[in-house]
């Protein structure tokens, strides 16, 4: 028997219905995911919670439900954690060093002899090309001098996965590139990179492969294409007042995206505005259409709320929008 086709490779990293709570408050919930080599964007508006499963993924964090692995290793284990190398958000360093005495710091503190510190240093800052720059003090860094000394440091241990919170926040057009160019040869190199941002086309250009984020779940994973298949596909109830409900409705239903209505009791007010619960079936192609007829038809809508969470943040980037909602 070969026990290699049995026991095929754990992925680099894996989620088994990962749960984790701040007291009340829920952090992810339910989370499942696989990732390998390659770069992975991890999208969602602020407070989905793409920082806690970035922290659960480095072993910063433990989950209170579920496993999280790196190469079948659990997360909060010395071992993975040597697999795993990680650019937090915040950049609050020792603003007197220079990068390249921050980065040794770092690799002393990592275990490094003082002579392989040394030299390890010199190849992250070379990877990152801030070997010509790296005497300069923190304090002067650029935002993306600063990103890129943080990703030196997540280096040293030559880690299998890289977790990057939102690396690229704030930085120039040009430093952007610059880190975009990084990150895609790091993944040349086999590398599995997990790359989050609130914004859906910053990672865009970088990878195909995104996960996104909605109130602690994944609320879809796959390519882009994927994605917008997945969410055309999605049913979705849509919340809209007017004052002339009646005959709005009846418009809507000529629309062939609308499968179905509901005038809302509960929420009915005055004459002035009433509440209507609209189903929709493809949700892109039903908001161009219906932005279209309330010009076209100067119809009074005073407002319009997708009702199904997930989907709504989901939509608000495919929409276009940063989906902060
Ligand atoms: N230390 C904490 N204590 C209590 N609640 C927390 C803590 N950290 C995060 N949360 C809550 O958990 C949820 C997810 O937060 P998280 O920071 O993971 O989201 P995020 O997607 O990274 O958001 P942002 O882009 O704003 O950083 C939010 O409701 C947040 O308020």
């Amino acid at each position: 028997m070969n026990e290699l086709a049995n026991n095929p490779k754990p992925p680099i990293l894996h989620f088994e219905q990962v749960s984790k709570w701040y007291g009340g408050v829920i952090g992810v919930n339910h989370v499942s995911l696989e990732l390998n080599k390659g770069i992975t964007g991890l999208v969602g508006a602020n407070g989905a919670g793409k920082s806690t499963l970035l922290r659960l993924a480095t072993g910063q964090l433990r989950p209170n439900l579920g496993k999280v692995q790196i190469q079948g290793i659990d997360a909060w284990n010395w071992q993975a954690k040597q697999k795993v190398g990680y650019c937090p958000d915040n950049d609050n360093f020792y603003e007197e060093m220079s990068g390249r005495e921050f980065v040794l710091t770092m690799a002393r503190l990592c275990g490094f002899s003082a002579p392989l510190a040394k030299s390890r240093t010199e190849e992250v800052l070379a990877q990152v090309g801030m070997a010509e720059r790296a005497d300069r003090k923190l304090r002067g860094y650029s935002k993306g001098m600063r990103q890129r000394v943080k990703l030196a440091q997540a280096l040293l241990n030559d880690p299998q996965l890289l977790v990057l919170d939102e690396p690229l926040s704030g930085i120039d057009p040009i430093g952007r590139k610059e880190m975009l160019d990084v990150f895609r040869s790091l993944a040349e190199e086999g590398k599995c990179l997990l790359i989050s941002s609130h914004e859906l086309e910053e990672l865009e250009k970088l990878t195909d492969h995104v996960a996104i984020m909605a109130r602690g779940r994944i609320a879809a994973v796959g390519t882009l294409t994927q994605i917008r298949e997945l969410i055309d596909d999605q049913p979705l109830s849509v919340r809209i007042d007017a004052p002339n409900i009646r005959q709005l409705a009846a418009a809507l239903l000529q629309l062939p995206e609308v499968v179905g209505l509901d005038l809302e009791p509960k929420i009915l007010k005055s004459a002035q505005s009433q509440s209507l619960i609209v189903f929709v079936r493809h949700p892109k192609r039903f908001f161009e259409e219906f932005g279209n007829r309330v010009l076209e038809n100067n119809w009074q809508v005073s407002r319009l709320e997708a009702l199904d969470d997930s989907a709504h943040a989901v939509l608000g980037y495919l929409l276009g929008g940063s989906g902060k909602t």
